[in-house]
């Protein structure tokens, strides 16, 4: 199975309200949102330098007490960047008709779709548009996949080795092969700006389902972090030429617990439009994820039944933000770093 075919087999909520967020000078009422929780704006989430003799334990820190933190030095060119950037601005500024012609649909996942649901029993939509790319992800540029997906693999064998892990023990990270049998995807997310910031949300709050998500903002903020110490919601602030890192379901689940999935989500602000890039970095759809047999052991037991993100993407639609739960091989969800003070769990 491609990566293609696992995407087409779970789709999203797809039955949503197409606007022309150009147009936006009112907020619908299908886009009213209320905002929960204090925003707080610490500069706690770190920056690491992947070059940094330390950038291991860093990043073991920044997993387990975070599961997001920035990255610099990650090798992907700027004018790679600058120029999908371009290129997702000016396919967002087309006329509606135009964007039209590329609408998502159930058949193809590859397209512009317009305020997705998160969950089908969301009552209002999300202000954003979004252009998802499975394998065909080289049209935005022809060299962007590759060098991204070394990145990826690099990061990855950072985190696999904060963990203890080397890369020849999880065969499925360094296999080679055809951009279509990878979980890799693109998806770019185009934020307008809205008169009435505070009763609309960008992207509702909700886990990444994949490995990790590699993000680029550009210079507005609007990602924001949950930390469920009772510290509430917090502004990742853009740091120029950085990537964020997310980790996502399927790391909590390798980690067995140990790395934070965090929720997130991207408000909407007054004046200015705001474009994301995510990069979605997940395991060949048919390989089987599971907490790896290096952390457990009779004080660490599993905690998750393995599953390929195949089956998780079908789980993740249906159940939300309860998916992780439905695989918990577990009663009642517990941390598994209980003994650990540096972990900030916030499930
Ligand atoms: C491959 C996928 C991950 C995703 C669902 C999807 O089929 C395509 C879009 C992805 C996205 C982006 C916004 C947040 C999210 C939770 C969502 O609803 O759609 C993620 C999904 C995910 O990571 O589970
Ligand atoms: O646009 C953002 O900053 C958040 C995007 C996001 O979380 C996603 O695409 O999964
Ligand atoms: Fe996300």
């Amino acid at each position: 199975m491609s990566s293609s075919d696992a995407f087409r087999a779970h789709p999203l909520n797809l039955n949503h309200k197409v606007i022309d967020l150009s147009l936006v000078k009112i907020l619908p009422d299908s886009h009213a949102w209320t905002l929960e929780g204090d925003i707080f704006n610490p500069e706690s989430i770190p920056i690491i330098n992947m070059n940094d003799e330390n950038a291991m334990e860093l990043m073991r820190f920044a997993c387990k007490t975070w599961g997001v933190f920035q990255v610099v030095n990650h090798n992907v060119p700027k004018n790679l960047v600058d120029e999908v950037e371009l290129q997702g601005e000016r396919l967002f500024s087309l006329p509606m008709d135009r964007k039209l012609m590329a609408e998502r649909t159930l058949n193809d996942m590859s397209g512009m779709g317009w305020c997705v649901s998160l969950l089908s029993l969301q009552r209002a939509c999300g202000l954003r548009a979004s252009l998802f790319l499975d394998h065909r992800l080289n049209m935005l540029s022809s060299c962007g996949p590759m060098t991204t997906i070394s990145s990826a693999r690099r990061l990855m064998g950072l985190i696999l080795g904060s963990l203890g892990v080397t890369e020849d023990d999880v065969k499925w990270v360094g296999s080679e092969g055809e951009l279509e049998e990878r979980g890799a995807a693109l998806q770019l997310n185009s934020y307008p700006p809205c008169p009435d910031p505070d009763r609309a949300i960008g992207m509702a709050a909700h886990t990444d389902s994949t490995i990790l998500n590699i993000l680029h903002q550009s210079n507005t903020n609007g990602l924001q972090v949950f930390r469920g110490d009772g510290t509430g919601w917090i502004t990742l602030q853009p740091h120029p030429g950085a990537f964020v890192i997310l980790l996502g379901d399927l790391m909590h689940i390798l980690s067995n617990g140990l790395y934070l999935n965090p929720i997130h989500r991207a408000i909407v602000n007054q004046t200015r439009h705001r474009l994301s890039i995510v990069y979605l970095h997940g395991p060949p759809p048919s390989v089987k994820i599971g907490p790896l047999p290096q952390l457990v052991d009779s004080n660490h037991p599993p905690l998750y039944r393995p599953i390929t993100w195949n089956e998780y993407l079908g789980i993740k639609a249906q159940y939300f933000d309860k998916a992780l739960t439905t695989i918990s091989l577990r009663n009642g969800f517990m941390d598994a770093d209980d003994d650990d003070d540096d972990s900030g769990k916030i499930d």
